[in-house]
């Protein structure tokens, strides 16, 4: 069921961009079940990424032929609506938007399902739970973003914890994804307040062992997963 399967997910913003398609490849062969791929166009966010759709086609589709991984996309982007079908067309799996990047996240939703990818729905630290509770029965994954988006490796965010815990609580079988300064040191409270979704940036990708770092960040989100879909 979701919610009780553990994903770890590395993010390559803080990867060697130069080879984007081999760490993206060096990554899914150290255990990562996902790709987080982070898109920001400079409006939304501050920083902007070469991470469109020509190049998620290109370089993960084409090039590297890794067409059954998941590629998970971040929107961090003013627009979201604008992307939907680039993005489908380029061999996205899910496509995950922010709640305050939209005027009517229903008709999104509708139309990523169309497009035929997952739906992932997110918050900045200053937006409340509440504001995604009416849509958590329509989409596939929420995120809980545990720094500012922008950039990475910057430091988690512990306060956002209660959002994961009030979230679990209220959808025991939602994927809860949480991003931003998740590593060795903070998965334990991911993990406990809820979340099955771990995306990791630095810890991963500037580790010299990447692989380690994935299962450990795994081992640790299994073992509260089991405890919490079994006491269920
Ligand atoms: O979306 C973002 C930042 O906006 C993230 O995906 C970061 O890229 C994660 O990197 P770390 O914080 O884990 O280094
Ligand atoms: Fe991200």
């Amino acid at each position: 069921m979701a919610g009780c399967v553990c994903k770890i997910g590395p993010s390559i913003l803080n990867s060697d961009l130069a080879c984007l398609g081999n760490e993206c490849k060096r990554m899914l062969e150290c255990g990562a079940d996902f790709l987080h791929l982070d898109v920001m166009d400079g409006h939304a966010v501050l920083k902007c990424t070469f991470l469109g759709h020509w190049l998620v086609k290109d370089t993960f589709v084409r090039k590297q032929k890794l067409s059954n991984s998941f590629f998970y996309m971040h929107m961090m982007v003013a627009k979201p609506e604008q992307w939907v079908k680039p993005m489908a067309a380029a061999g996205a799996n899910q496509y995950t938007f922010h709640l305050e990047a939209t005027d009517n996240p229903g008709a999104l939703i509708k139309d990523i399902r169309e497009n035929s990818m997952k739906v992932g729905l997110a918050i900045k630290p200053g937006t409340t739970v509440e504001y995604l509770a009416p849509w958590a029965n329509q989409i596939d994954m929420a995120l809980v973003m545990t720094v500012e988006p922008g950039f990475g490796g910057q430091t988690f965010m512990e306060d956002m914890m209660p959002k994961v815990s009030w979230l679990r609580t209220q959808f025991p079988s939602l994927d809860i994804e949480v991003d931003g300064g998740v590593g060795p040191d903070t998965i334990s409270k991911c993990a406990e307040a809820g979340a099955n979704m771990i995306v990791s940036g630095s810890a991963v990708m500037k580790s010299d062992d990447p692989r380690s770092v994935i299962n450990l960040l795994r081992n640790v989100c299994v073992e509260a997963v089991q405890k919490r879909c079994l006491d269920r």
